[in-house]
C-alpha cells in the first residue's frame, strides 16, 4: 500500500478549510466520504458533550481549561501521566506561533472531549484525528505546556527573537551531584504534560498534538507514569511509602500565590499567572531497596512506612518536632524528610514546592534491573530559592540525603510555565509574541 505524502500544512490547513475540502469533494466528484469527524462520531457530537459534562454531586469527567492559571497544576492529580518534551526545528517565529495558536484550540477541545481539530475530513488527506479516544470520556484531561530555556535562545543564538523575554537567571536544569543524566532525556524547547484518568486519552493527546507539529516540532523524549493505586488518601510510590503527605493543600490560595504563581512583584511581566516546572526522572533501585528492612527504610525516609506518621508521631499528618531532636536520634539527620524541609520557620515556608509526580514501571533497563521510579514534577514560584535550594541540601556531599543511595535521576528539564488562557482569543504563551 502505498503511503500518502504527508503536509504538516496540509493538517494545519484542513482545520481552517475543512468546509471548503467539502466543496472541492463535491468539484471532483469523490465518493461521499467526506464527512465531519465530529457528526459521524457520536462520542464527537455536540449531544455527547452535553453528556460528559460534570453533574453536581458525581466525579467531574472534564477539567476546565480556560482560566487564569493552566491547569494540570492545582488540578486534583489525575491517575495517569503522559509527558513529553519537543524541539522547534523550524527556524520561522510565525511558525512557532502558529503552532502554539493551533495547540490551544486543539487542546481546548480535547479537554472538552472533542475531536483535537474542527472541520470536516477528506479521505485523500490525514486524519483530522486519529480516533483512538473515540467511545472514551476525556476522564478529566489536562494538558500543561511550558517552554525550556533554549526556547529563549540556544547556544547564543536568538531564534525566534524571544531572548529578550527570557525570565532573568532562567536556564537548563544543572547537573546535581549523584545525577547521570542522559542526553535524550533531558532539556526540550517544549514540554507538554498531559495528565487524565485514562492512558488512552492521553497518548491520543500527545500523538495528535504532534502530528500537528509537524514540521514545526518533534518529540524529543516522552515518558509515562501513573500514581499512586489508592483512590483517597495519600498514594503510595514504589518504595511502599505514602508521597505527597506533607504537600500543601491545592485549595490553599494563599500558598499557591506566595509559592506557586509568578506575580505581580516578579518578572517578567507576560510570566504573571504563570510557574516554573521542574521534571527529574529519577531511576528507583528496588532491587537494592528491597534487602533492607522496615526499620531502615524508615530511616531513610524519615516516616514510618505504614501509617506515614513522622517517626516522632502517631497519625500521618502528625508534624514532626525536629527542633526537640537536634542530635537526629529519633529522625535521622540525613533522612529524606528532615533535608526537604528542616522546619527551620519562615525560610522553610518559604522554601515549600507543589509536588506532583507519578511512577513510572518501564519493564527492565539494560542491565536487567528494574526500570522503575518516580517522574519527580514539581512547581514553584522562584526556582533557586524553592526546588534548588532544596536540591542542593539533597545532594549535599557532606550531608546527603540518604535515599540518594537508592536513586538516580536520569532526565528531565526545567520550564517556564506560562499563565493560562482566558478566552477562545487567546493563546498559550502569547505573552511571548506581544
Ligand atoms: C528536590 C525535591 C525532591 C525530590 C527530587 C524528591 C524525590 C523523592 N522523594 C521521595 C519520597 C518522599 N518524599 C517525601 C517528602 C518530600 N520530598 C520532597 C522533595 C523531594 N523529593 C519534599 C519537599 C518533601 C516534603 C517534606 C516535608 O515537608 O515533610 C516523602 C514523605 C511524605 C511526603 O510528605 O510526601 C516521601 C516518601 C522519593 C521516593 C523520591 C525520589 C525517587
Ligand atoms: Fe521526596
Amino acid at each position: 500500500m502505498s503511503k500518502q505524502p504527508f503536509s504538516r500544512r496540509k493538517f494545519l490547513g484542513m482545520a481552517v478549510t475543512g468546509a471548503a475540502g467539502l466543496v472541492i469533494g463535491n468539484m471532483l466528484d469523490l465518493p461521499k466520504r467526506v464527512h465531519s469527524v465530529v457528526d459521524s462520531e457520536p462520542v464527537n457530537s455536540k449531544s455527547q458533550t452535553t453528556e460528559t459534562t460534570n453533574t453536581p454531586g458525581t466525579a467531574p469527567v472534564t477539567e476546565s481549561f480556560f482560566g487564569v492559571h493552566q491547569s494540570g497544576i492545582v488540578t486534583p492529580a489525575q491517575q495517569f501521566l503522559n509527558i513529553a518534551a519537543f524541539d522547534i526545528i523550524s527556524s520561522d517565529r510565525n511558525e512557532l506561533r502558529d503552532m502554539l495558536k493551533t495547540w490551544t484550540k486543539m487542546i481546548a477541545r480535547l479537554t472538552e472531549g472533542k475531536s483535537p481539530l474542527e472541520g470536516s475530513q477528506n479521505p485523500k488527506f490525514s486524519p483530522l484525528d486519529t480516533g483512538e479516544q473515540i467511545g472514551l470520556s476525556p476522564s478529566r484531561l489536562t494538558i500543561t505546556i511550558g517552554f525550556g530555556a533554549s526556547l529563549f535562545q540556544k547556544d547564543g543564538i536568538d531564534r525566534f527573537g524571544l531572548a529578550s523575554k527570557k525570565p532573568k537567571g532562567f536556564g537548563q536544569m544543572p547537573i546535581f551531584h549523584r545525577d547521570a543524566l542522559k542526553e535524550p532525556l533531558i532539556h526540550g524547547d517544549l514540554v507538554v504534560q498531559v495528565c487524565s484518568d485514562d492512558p488512552v486519552v492521553n497518548f491520543h493527546a500527545i500523538r495528535n498534538l504532534s502530528i500537528a507539529s509537524n514540521g514545526v516540532a518533534h518529540l524529543r523524549w516522552q515518558h509515562t507514569g501513573q500514581s499512586g493505586t489508592k483512590p483517597e488518601g495519600t498514594p503510595r510510590n514504589l518504595f511502599g511509602f505514602k508521597d505527597g503527605t506533607n504537600n500543601p493543600q491545592l485549595t490553599d490560595e494563599n500558598f499557591m500565590n506566595n509559592n506557586i504563581w509568578v506575580g505581580n512583584s516578579d518578572e517578567p511581566a507576560w510570566l504573571r499567572g504563570g510557574t516554573y516546572m521542574v521534571v527529574r526522572r529519577i531511576q528507583m533501585r528496588m532491587e537494592t531497596w528491597d534487602q533492607l528492612s522496615y526499620t531502615t527504610q524508615e530511616d531513610v525516609i524519615g516516616r514510618q512506612k505504614i501509617s506515614g506518621a513522622p517517626m516522632d508521631g502517631m497519625l500521618e499528618h502528625d508534624e514532626p518536632k525536629f527542633a526537640q531532636d537536634p542530635k537526629g536520634t529519633v529522625t535521622a539527620l540525613d533522612s529524606h524528610i528532615r533535608l526537604s524541609n528542616p522546619r527551620n520557620g519562615e525560610q522553610s515556608e518559604r522554601e515549600r514546592i507543589l509536588r506532583r509526580g507519578y511512577n513510572f514501571m518501564d519493564g527492565l533497563d539494560e542491565v536487567g534491573r528494574m526500570n522503575a521510579g518516580l517522574m519527580f514534577i514539581c512547581f514553584n514560584r522562584n526556582l533557586k530559592t524553592q526546588f534548588e535550594s532544596i536540591q542542593n541540601r539533597l545532594s549535599n556531599v557532606k550531608q546527603l540525603d540518604q535515599l540518594m543511595k537508592y536513586t538516580q535521576t536520569v532526565g528531565g528539564g526545567y520550564f517556564v510555565v506560562p499563565p493560562g488562557v482566558l478566552n477562545s482569543n487567546s493563546y498559550i504563551g502569547e505573552g511571548l509574541f506581544g
